[in-house]
């Protein structure tokens, strides 16, 4: 099996919240393999520890015990600054999808790609305004985040995570607070980027409406991943 298509891999990772004795585990032994244009869609029970493993998946919280490599990179052990560096190759899509109020569509989708690499403004903007264009927006770009609709707001939201072009997209309830419709577009509309882009996606929802666009579904309970789907 070719192992270079490996974006995410996770093995026998552990996680506990709280000190020595209030520790209170909360991932127990998670085994997970995604490869780069896969979509993969984690259900489970609410409290069952989707989030933690999704901020852990993130690099937004340390690795406590097990390994988790990104891109081949292992993540245990390392310093917050190399944390950073990762943070900076992963799109990430949440339910509050975090525009800032202040900046039109475009200026949110632009300071985003000028963090995360040293191109020009003129070429930032130029690619934001184009990636603004496939999700369907060319008529939005100087909007304020206050004057879209919830999906307009999502959808910039996936131009946001998409436009540096990373191998990985982490999404946490990207549809919560969408009507079928909206969340349906939402949905297909990172699903043909991630296609185009080949970025592998991590989808947590308890939204059944979209579990058709998975290539695999994998499931959370108590901790442990008990359904990891075929591959
Ligand atoms: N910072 C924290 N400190 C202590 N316990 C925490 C912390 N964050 C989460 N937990 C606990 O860890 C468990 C898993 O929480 P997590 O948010 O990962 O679940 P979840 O599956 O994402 O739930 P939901 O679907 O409701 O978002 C819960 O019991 C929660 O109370």
């Amino acid at each position: 099996m070719m192992q270079s298509n490996f974006i995410l891999e996770i093995t026998k990772l552990n996680h506990y919240f709280g000190t020595t004795k209030l520790r209170n585990q909360i991932l127990f032994d998670v085994n997970l393999i995604i490869r780069s244009g896969e979509i993969v869609i984690m259900t489970g029970p609410s409290g069952s520890g989707k989030t933690t493993l999704l901020t852990l998946i993130g690099a937004l919280r340390s690795v406590q015990e097990g390994s988790l490599k990104f891109i081949g990179q292992e993540l245990f052990g390392v310093s917050n600054e190399r944390l950073v560096q990762v943070r900076r190759q992963i799109g990430y899509i949440f339910q509050a999808h975090n525009l800032l109020d202040f900046l039109t569509a475009r200026q949110n989708v632009q300071m985003s790609l000028e963090l995360q690499s040293n191109i020009s403004q003129w070429e930032a903007k130029i690619q934001s305004e184009a990636i603004l264009n496939a999700v369907k927006l060319g008529n939005r770009i100087n909007y304020y985040p206050s004057d879209l609709s919830g999906g307009q707001k999502q959808r910039v939201a996936i131009a946001r995570a998409l436009v540096s072009h990373p191998k990985l997209v982490l999404a946490d309830e990207p549809t919560a607070a969408l009507d079928s419709k909206s969340g349906r577009d939402v949905v297909n509309l990172m699903q043909e980027l991630a296609k185009e882009q080949n970025c592998a996606i991590l989808i947590v929802t308890h939204d059944n409406r979209i579990l058709d666009i998975a290539d695999r579904i994998i499931q959370m309970e108590d901790g442990r991943l008990i359904k990891q789907g075929t591959y």
